[in-house]
């Protein structure tokens, strides 16, 4: 078993750059099945999710090369529709197959996805429009089974804007016939992302990024070349990262634009922030002050992956934090685990009470998820004496060498392997 063990108390200083997305990467590069020809997708992170990704993709009969931070895949050689349950159910975002296949394959057929314990998964939303697009789809024995000679446009109302299901469906509308409509969309910058790379393929998408996206259903796609856009996650996590060790901290290579939730955030918590074009720089002042009111919601709301990682912040502020979660039913995980490092925080429903503590001491803790290990690095890198943080393998679906980028600002990071 591995584990990350932390000295805290060290202010974090120095520059780095951050990945490529994973939300990003994971639908481009299903979406990738579409063309039946080469895609290259640069700045892909190498990362637990996109190795598994990968190996569906090669499962399914696709050729794929990766070169340090580039993927070629080649998809012409396709010869199953059906995506084996035991790479089903290693993450979440193997739904992602579904409209790709369908859409190019007329067929599929997948295992329920896995993924992260935050709550009740569905994926109702997915077939829902799936089903409005045309398609046959059976329930049973654990499996989805989805069949539609051609899928046709149609006017497709999200009952929540789900990010997933948004791409989903507009993998799935490229290939139909006629024009499609998806009121209510998600309006993550990662779906602004998959129109561009679908786009750069041929399609004909407009309107990623706002609540109404139209899909031209095309005939055919071609080879496409595409960079992912930066993980503002990743980012988020590297600000806070600065922000709770009263460190400066330079990001690189991100879109500052899609940081302003958790700008405006690090701000109100006393921290002073400079954009500029492709960089961001954090200087955090402790004790953070206490940010009045925090609620995650869809974007360009507060980011529900940044909620665990702020509220590790807010445990050390000079005051009262009032946190909701009101995308995912159960995301307080890291919560009970931070209070063995000394936090302060009742929970009522959905809500967070967060009186800030002067210090966070060091304690043996697990990251039940990817953002409530990556919450308890946070906490460690504060906290007074050493933090063991077991649940690595989490951490490692989301972020790319993590302690290797911490440790190069200044961090006493290191993750270890002990017998179990
Ligand atoms: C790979 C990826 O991009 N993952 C992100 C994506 O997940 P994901 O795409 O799974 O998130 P969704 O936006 O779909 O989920 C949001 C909410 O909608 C519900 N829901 C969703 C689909 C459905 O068919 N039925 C239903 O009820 C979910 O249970 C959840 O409560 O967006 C989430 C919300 O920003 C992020 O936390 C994840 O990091
Ligand atoms: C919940 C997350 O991811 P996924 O949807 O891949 O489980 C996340 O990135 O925080």
């Amino acid at each position: 078993m591995e584990k990350y063990i932390i000295k805290g108390g060290i202010k974090l200083n120095g520059t780095v750059r951050i990945n490529g997305g994973k939300n990003a990467s994971l639908p481009i590069l299903a979406a990738s099945i579409l063309n039946r020809s080469l895609s290259i997708i640069h700045d892909v992170p190498v990362l637990k999710d996109i190795s598994v990704m990968m190996e569906i993709l090669q499962t399914l009969g696709a050729d794929i090369v990766r070169k340090d931070r580039t993927v070629y895949i080649n998809t012409e050689k396709i010869k199953t529709v059906e995506v084996p349950e035991s790479l089903m159910r290693q993450m979440r975002s193997s739904i992602f197959l579904m409209g790709p296949l369908l859409s190019r394959y007329g067929k599929v057929r997948v295992s329920y996805p896995g993924g992260c314990e935050i709550g009740p998964r569905p994926v109702d939303l997915h077939l829902k429009g799936l089903a409005l697009l045309g398609a046959n789809i059976k329930e049973r024995y654990g499996y989805i089974e989805a069949e539609a000679e051609q899928l046709k446009g149609t006017e497709i109302h999200l009952d929540f804007p789900s990010v997933g299901a948004t791409e989903n469906l507009m993998m799935a509308a490229v290939l139909a016939k006629g024009s499609t409509v998806i009121r209510n969309a998600a309006k993550e910058p990662e779906i602004v992302d998959l129109q561009n790379f679908l786009n750069g393929m041929g399609a004909c998408i407009k309107g990623a990024g706002t609540d109404t996206i139209k899909i031209e259903g095309v005939q055919e796609l071609s080879c496409v070349e595409h960079t992912v856009i930066p993980d503002r996650i990743a980012a988020g996590t590297f600000l806070i990262a600065g922000a709770i060790t009263g460190g400066r901290v330079i990001l690189k290579n991100i879109i500052s634009e899609h940081l302003e939730s958790i700008i405006a955030k690090l701000k109100e918590a006393g921290c002073k922030i400079t954009s500029g074009e492709d960089s961001v720089t954090i200087e955090g002042s402790l004790p953070p002050k206490p940010i009045d009111v925090i609620r995650t919601l869809p974007y360009p709301g507060f980011p529900t992956d940044l909620q665990a990682p702020i509220m590790a912040l807010m445990s050390i502020a000079d005051g009262t934090t009032v946190l909701t979660e009101t995308v995912f039913e159960n995301r307080f995980k890291h919560v009970d685990e931070l209070r063995r490092m000394g936090a302060n925080i009742k929970i009522n429903g959905h809500t967070a009470i967060i009186k800030g503590v002067e210090t966070l001491t060091g304690a043996v803790v697990e990251g039940k998820d990817l953002r409530a290990g990556a919450a308890l690095i946070l906490a460690g890198l504060t906290a007074e004496g050493t933090t063991v943080i077991e649940g690595v393998h989490h951490v490692e679906r989301g972020y790319e060498q993590i302690e290797t980028k911490l440790k190069a600002l200044g961090a006493e990071i290191e993750k270890v392997q002990v017998d179990s």
